[in-house]
């Protein structure tokens, strides 16, 4: 009798559960059924239109997008299978969902990267997040800056010494940038030089390269989604990735404390022709019991991984859009010669502040192939926009790449025209419909870092090579991941100036 009393309670406890999670579980789906969208199939939602590929979900996005926004919607809905994603689809819709600082989070999909960057900057929420943010921004001050474009200036120096013994034939130009942003950023968080532009089979360089396919692995491909799949299969080799790389940033920091205890490196007023890395900054907030060496590491982390891929990503669109658009090219060419002519002289800060023209390129190839194509965040109470309620526990996708093609903001917004960012006709638009770093208190950190980069780099290309191909700019289509993955790479033939 006992036994039975106890065995209904236990039923009747779970029954109670079981019924509390329907009830949420419908009134989500009642209010996410309001928000329009593409129609879904029985189980599977949108899942078989986005196939399994970034390329083949990029292309599905696009489409409804376009459709959604030419039925007058700013806000879209997409089931992958169970889960339903809320897409805003122009800056009115996205400026209340980045302003927020109360009802959301980040999403899940950040879940991944726990394993590398912990919870640093990127991850981090509440007053942990505002106490970092608080304490690193002035290692992006602009004095900072300074340093980090000689070093910046060093690497593009030697990506344009290899590239001279690749000219008059095709080839993909991506991979080499890579390495040089790689360089770049190892020297300017680290004071390391790890050389992946002469040593592309570095064991650091091969781990980064082998974690960005398991990321994509991990997001794209569907039976890695069911669990347990990727445990038995995958994990290994993802726990050895992430073992070389935090095992190649412990040691570096390890070295960089002796070096600094020692008074071996000692920067008041850059003793020894050194100047500062991030890492001496937060080495120094150490020193003042603001960060632990489990802190530091995230940090370095987070910025090897935020400061690289997305430069990368960005300068090599920015080569696409110039090789496959020659008058662009020409006139960006012009502007850069006036200022540095024939000389090899290297390009300081000073510079980086002009050449008005080359800006433009670069924010016109970040409107069209954002470097950051999407960033998510959990709503944690039922979100109110526009005309719609976003239920509590549901992810919001900010989508840059369909936010960046709409054409009420963006008339002909394939086409790829600098002039669009005319001081004039930038003040047209909403603040939102342009967001490459996007906007708000979680704003990009490093943007100022990522235009200097990139001008400095596309500058020194220019300086040296004139870049060529027969293919159209829209043949090579766009994947979003990560970073915002051309499908072809950047397959262009370089010739000498
Ligand atoms: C073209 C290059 C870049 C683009 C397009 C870009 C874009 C973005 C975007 C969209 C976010 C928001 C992420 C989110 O909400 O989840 C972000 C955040 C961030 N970015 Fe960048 N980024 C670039 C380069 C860099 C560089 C060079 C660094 C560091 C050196 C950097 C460091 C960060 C960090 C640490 C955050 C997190 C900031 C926070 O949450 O407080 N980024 N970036």
């Amino acid at each position: 009798m006992l036994l039975q009393l106890i065995f209904s309670a236990i039923f009747l406890y779970y029954l109670q559960r079981l019924f509390f999670y329907l009830k949420g579980v419908y009134r989500k789906y009642i209010f996410i059924a309001k928000i329009p969208g593409p129609p879904g199939k029985f189980l599977l939602g949108n899942a078989l239109d986005i196939g399994d590929t970034s390329f083949s979900f990029s292309a599905a996005l696009l489409r409804w997008a376009d459709e959604e926004r030419a039925k007058g919607h700013n806000l879209m809905r997409v089931w992958v299978g169970f889960r339903p994603l809320i897409i805003p689809l122009n800056g009115e819709a996205l400026k209340p969902i980045l302003d927020s600082t109360e009802e959301l989070t980040k999403g899940d999909d950040y879940d991944l990267f726990i394993p590398w960057l912990g919870l640093g900057l990127l991850i981090s929420t509440n007053g942990k997040w505002k106490s970092r943010r608080r304490m690193l921004t002035p290692t992006f001050h602009f004095a900072m800056l300074d340093g980090y474009v000689e070093k910046m200036d060093k690497h593009s120096k030697i990506l344009v010494d290899i590239l001279h013994d690749k000219t008059g034939k095709e080839l993909d130009i991506y991979p080499y940038v890579k390495r040089c942003a790689l360089d770049i950023i190892c020297d300017t968080a680290m004071g390391t030089e790890l050389d992946a532009q002469h040593d592309p089979n570095d064991p650091y360089v091969l781990a980064v390269g082998e974690f960005n396919q398991l990321a994509r692995e991990q997001s794209f491909v569907w039976y890695n989604w069911i669990p347990g799949v990727w445990r038995f299969t995958k994990r290994s080799d993802e726990v050895r990735v992430l073992d070389t790389m935090t095992g190649f940033t412990k040691k570096v920091i390890a070295d960089r404390i002796s070096q600094h205890q020692s008074g071996e490196l000692n920067f008041d007023g850059d003793v020894k022709g050194k100047r500062k890395a991030f890492l001496d900054m937060l080495i120094e907030m150490r020193e003042a019991n603001a960060l632990s060496d489990e802190d530091i590491r995230e940090e370095v982390d987070t910025f090897m991984f935020e400061g690289h891929d997305t430069t990368s990503s960005g300068i090599a669109w920015i080569l696409w859009c110039l090789a496959t658009n020659p008058e662009v090219q020409q006139k960006a060419c012009q502007e850069v010669s006036a200022v540095f002519g024939d000389s090899d002289r290297s390009i300081t800060v000073e510079d980086l502040k002009g050449m008005p023209y080359l800006e433009k390129v670069i924010k016109e190839t970040l409107r069209i192939f954002p470097a950051v194509p999407q960033v998510q965040r959990k709503v944690l109470n039922d979100f109110k926009n526009g005309d719609y309620i976003i239920p509590a526990g549901t992810d919001i996708m900010i989508t840059m790449l369909l936010v960046h093609h709409n054409s009420k903001a963006f008339p002909d917004h394939w086409k790829f025209d600098p002039e669009r960012f005319d001081v004039d006709k930038a003040a047209s638009r909403h603040a939102y419909d342009y967001v490459p770093f996007s906007a708000g208190v979680r704003n990009c950190i490093g943007q100022r870092f990522a235009l200097y980069e990139e001008k400095l780099v596309v500058a020194w290309i220019l300086r040296r090579f004139s870049l060529h191909t027969d293919r159209p700019m829209l043949s090579n289509t766009c994947g979003a991941e990560t970073v915002l993955r051309p499908l072809l790479g950047v397959p262009v033939t370089l010739r000498s100036r």
